[in-house]
């Protein structure tokens, strides 16, 4: 698997925020899926300051995320709403190239919807950058061990946490798959035990989705900070 290790998360960050700069420099419009919870926050307040604020041409960038929990916007599990407090606040983008998923409405017929958005807007279904993050049970997006499907074809699931029981809508493990790239951005000491049996390929890997999910067509790649991977 292909990992580059960073002496530092600002790091980890700063090489993804220089890629977004590079990605708004194509005259088109770029689909990019975030990934929620507490890891790319540095990434959010990263992106809100000099140089990417003015420097990023936000008008081609679109942005997507692999999950979303039922909850309102402003409520501070809301994987939109941290995005927006921290970096759509700051910068200048249309409202537009934000696809959220509503997560103040009823899952049933949000799930729909937000299938029909994504069939609407992204050619192909085909991602160009889904950035991901890792549970310290493995789970990526809202796909958590032994009860993800991994064969579902449909765009996107409603996935319920283990523990807390919260109500989420997830991309699918198939639609992720199909980006063109995968990114999976994971620091911290608190998940050096699981980065490692993924990467010794300890069979208890085998049930954790972000072992599996990788990209059909296109890159998959682990940016990881030194605490992530000192077991390395
Ligand atoms: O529940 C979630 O957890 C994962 C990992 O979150 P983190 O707090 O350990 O960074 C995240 O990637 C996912 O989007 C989120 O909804």
């Amino acid at each position: 698997m292909n990992k580059t290790i960073f002496d530092t998360a600002q790091q980890a960050v700063e090489k993804i925020a220089q890629e977004f700069k590079m990605y708004s420099e194509q005259a088109q419009p770029v689909h990019i899926s975030l990934s929620g919870g507490s890891t790319p926050k540095l990434l959010f307040k990263t992106l809100a300051q000099s140089p990417y604020n003015t420097e990023i041409n936000w008008k081609n960038l679109h942005f997507w995320w692999g999950d979303e929990r039922m909850v309102e916007p402003t409520d501070p599990e809301s994987n939109y709403g941290e995005v927006q407090a921290l970096l759509f606040d700051h910068i200048d983008i249309p409202a537009e190239n934000i696809h959220r998923v509503l997560g103040e409405k009823e899952v049933q017929g949000e799930l729909i919807r937000f299938e029909q958005e994504i069939t609407d807007c992204v050619p192909n279904q085909e991602f160009d950058w889904v950035i991901l993050g890792m549970g310290i049970d493995g789970h990526t997006a809202s796909l958590f061990p032994n009860q993800t499907d991994f064969d579902d074809e449909r765009l996107a699931t409603i996935a319920e946490h283990p523990e807390t029981k919260q109500l989420r809508i997830s991309k699918t493990a198939q639609l992720i798959e199909k980006a063109k790239r995968i990114t999976y951005l994971v620091t911290g000491q608190s998940k050096a035990v699981i980065i490692n049996q993924i990467f010794a390929n300890d069979p208890k890997a085998q049930s954790y989705p972000a072992a599996r999910i990788k990209a059909s067509n296109g890159n998959t790649e682990w940016y990881l900070d030194k605490e992530a991977s000192e077991l390395l």
